[in-house]
């Protein structure tokens, strides 16, 4: 938890100041520095000398504790221990879960430290703090010396470093002095003696006397091979450890060493539960079980967890994570007690394959003991209950449905708030700007496209670059109805990859577009393999090339239904099917549109004869504003003939809509000819209404042919509605 950076009188009271709310200060930040060191803190504004800097925060354990954990803990967490005297006694402050707070990032400089550790005692109870040893400046190092030891690093320079182990420093035990410096020195004669044992004077794989007692172990990224010093890859997960020292190698390193001292013990490997969760894909679940095996059910690594003998524990650990409630059998995170089960049949799996690998038989019979065992009791465990608390939470659930009014107070702040994001970050680049646009544009088009958020937040910049840009060919487009035509050039389409690999159309408005425009910067315009998929043509290419386009179809129609939900609409739409939904009786562009034309020639007419629409081509479309499709649908539910007229309004919504109400003669003078149409929903051809007109003569003067079709259909359309 950071907080703004508090004025306190002195650096103690400072420092008592961020004990008690528990935050960091500002002008602190992590930063990677590289494989080897790891991360560390950096300032971001000046310190003055003696300026409290931090906390070194944690859990506060006993010496008994520590000792019991540093046995179980992996070598990259021993780091994390910090022992220390106070009252008389040792205690130790064990900072290895990873938390927010800054102060257990801090690395070792025993020869221009910026920092010094000292001791406060608030409320009787010993806490670590750094304070600046010298003036600091911003973008310099926060570091201090762990004690005098021959920590691995010091030995041969930072880029030939072996894994360390615990940083034990300072004593001292005044208990009445309220702040002290902390001695780093004189108690760590024997850490710096096991030290100098430990690492040796050069790195080479065995650079010591002792001999190793190897077993089968993961490699983590945070591990060093004593062998190659490198980096951990992938392909280099397997590895040894040793028991006594908990110095690693990589399996394939090992092979190459010849040498006596080393003894591989062909058993399984004790390495840290939470150690092999982070190697596997770990997540906050995964972390949750992990602690709750550790801390309640004394299971610390996972092969014991897939130990058949250990499956109870296990389940029981499983069930406490996800809330059971032993009285009524229930879960409260039934979902998580499904995911769990799952999860741990997959780290059997992995624990199954490596034990193959190992030639390990003791741990392919167990592991594969294990998957029967849970496998046919994994509904007796978990399951059952997990999935009757699901279902049993489906009864007597309200369903709620967002009141219109609400939906498009949401659109409306989402709207506002992209276009401040947008501003604020062309305004001043910074990353918290960047982070604002970018949650803001992803909510947008969460909530418009109604997907899952996993789905959209993983949208990724390829596919985001290569969506389709091209302009809607014309022989598509005569598939198409004019409201369509005007929804295809308006959105742009993005496919992602769903659930289960699943191929996801995403539709981004301009206003969206340019959100994610501005946070991709350097967009550029990706010419597709189209030319590739023409070179043969098997289904895919006739489905993409000679039907009419899925993607095109899908934009057409999804973007209207998507515009209908997000104006609230969505009860005029209820119970249709897609391809019921006549979209147009609902987003209606004009009296004069056309939708059934009967021939091209018929499309052409429609759309000069009127005088009120024009001809819908690219360039005209592609000028649609946000406003035409709001105002599309402010008029929507006012099909034809009771529209105001538009006359006197600007070129842009004339061409979209100009109404004349209809005359009760006018009206008349239509159904003569058309009623029976309208009756069964049919629609009248150009010439039928051509010939109505000819026979009613002046009375339909006013009306062009087409409006008369416009007519005869929109009263079809209702007729059809109110019998419904
Ligand atoms: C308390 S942690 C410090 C945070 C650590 N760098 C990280 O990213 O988690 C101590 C560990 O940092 C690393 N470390 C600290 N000081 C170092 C230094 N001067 N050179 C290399 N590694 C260092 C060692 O791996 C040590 O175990």
């Amino acid at each position: 938890m950071r907080r703004r950076r508090q004025r306190c009188s002195n650096p103690k009271d400072d420092a008592k100041c961020y004990i008690d709310t528990g935050g960091d200060k500002a002008g602190l930040d992590v930063q990677y520095i590289n494989a080897i060191k790891g991360r560390g803190i950096f300032t971001s504004i000046p310190f003055q000398t003696g300026d409290f800097l931090i906390e070194y925060r944690g859990e506060l354990i006993s010496q008994q504790e520590c000792e019991t954990r540093l046995k179980r803990y992996p070598v990259r967490l021993k780091g994390f221990m910090f022992e220390f005297h106070f009252d008389g006694k040792l205690w130790c402050v064990d900072a290895a879960k990873e938390h927010e707070s800054l102060g257990r990032l801090v690395n070792d400089d025993h020869r221009n430290p910026t920092a010094k550790m000292k001791r406060l005692s608030v409320q009787g109870k010993p806490h670590l703090c750094l304070f600046a040893d010298r003036d600091i400046s911003p973008g310099e190092e926060i570091t201090y010396n762990y004690g005098d030891s021959d920590w691995p690093w010091r030995c041969k320079g930072l880029d030939e470093v072996m894994p360390l182990e615990t940083c034990e420093a300072t004593q001292d035990t005044s208990p009445n002095e309220n702040i002290e410096e902390m001695v780093t020195n004189s108690d760590c004669t024997e850490t710096t003696e096991s030290y100098t044992k430990t690492t040796g004077p050069v790195f080479s794989p065995l650079g010591r006397a002792e001999k190793h007692c190897l077993r089968i172990a993961t490699v983590s990224s945070l591990d060093r091979c004593a062998s190659c010093v490198g980096p951990v890859s992938s392909s280099k997960w397997l590895g040894y450890e040793c028991r006594e020292c908990s110095q690693v190698w990589h399996q394939s390193c090992f092979r190459n060493i010849q040498d006596d001292n080393l003894h591989y013990l062909p058993k399984s490997s004790e390495n840290g539960f939470r150690d092999e969760l982070q190697s596997n894909q770990s997540d906050s679940e995964k972390g949750q079980i992990s602690d709750e095996c550790m801390s309640e059910f004394s299971v610390y690594n996972l092969e014991e967890a897939v130990k058949p003998a250990n499956c109870q524990r296990v389940v029981q650990a499983v069930k406490k994570v996800s809330g059971f409630d032993d009285k009524h059998h229930t879960y409260s995170t039934p979902s998580l007690a499904l995911k769990l089960g799952h999860t741990l049949l997959k780290i059997n799996d992995i624990i199954h394959c490596r034990a193959l690998m190992a030639e390990d038989d003791e741990l392919i019979k167990s592991t594969k003991m294990f998957e029967k065992l849970y496998t046919s009791k994994s509904s007796e465990f978990v399951s059952h209950s997990a999935l009757n608390t699901l279902s049993g939470a489906k009864y007597n659930k309200p369903s709620t449905l967002p009141f219109t009014e609400d939906v498009q107070i949401l659109h409306r702040h989402l709207d506002k708030s992209v276009e401040s994001a947008i501003c604020k970050l062309k305004e001043e680049a910074t990353p918290q700007n960047y982070a604002e646009l970018a949650k803001v544009a992803l909510a947008q088009v969460i909530v418009f496209n109604r997907r899952r958020a996993e789905e959209v937040s993983k949208m990724h910049l390829k596919h985001f670059n290569e969506r389709d840009n091209a302009e809607l060919h014309q022989d598509v487009a005569k598939g198409l109805s004019k409201t369509e035509q005007r929804l295809c050039n308006y959105f742009s389409r993005v496919e992602i990859t769903g659930k289960r690999g699943r191929k996801v159309a995403v539709l981004l408005s301009p206003s969206m577009l340019d959100a994610l425009s501005l946070l991709v910067l350097n967009l550029k315009n990706n010419e597709l393999d189209q030319v590739a998929d023409f070179l043969g043509h098997d289904i895919r290419v006739h489905q993409d090339f000679y039907r009419l386009p899925v993607p095109t179809t899908q934009l057409a129609k999804i973007s209207k239904l998507l515009l209908t939900m997000e104006k609230g609409q969505l009860s005029s739409i209820q119970g249709k099917s897609l391809d019921e939904i006549d979209i147009e009786d609902e987003i209606s562009f004009s009296d004069a549109e056309d939708v059934n034309s009967d021939s091209d020639d018929d499309d052409e007419t429609a759309a000069t004869e009127c005088g009120t629409s024009q001809p819908v081509t690219a360039a005209s479309t592609s000028v649609i504003t946000e406003q035409d499709i709001d105002h599309l649908e402010t008029v929507s539910s006012t099909v034809s003939e009771t529209a105001p007229p538009y006359e006197g309004r600007d070129h842009e919504k004339a061409r979209i809509t100009i109404k004349k109400p209809w005359a009760k003669d006018e009206v008349a003078a239509v159904m003569r000819h058309f009623k029976l149409y309208i009756a069964k929903g049919h629609l009248a051809t150009k010439s039928e209404c051509q010939h109505c007109k000819l026979v009613e003569g002046k009375v339909l003067d006013e009306r062009t042919v087409q409006n008369v079709r416009d007519f005869v259909r929109n009263r079809g359309i209702a007729r059809k509605r109110q019998s419904q």
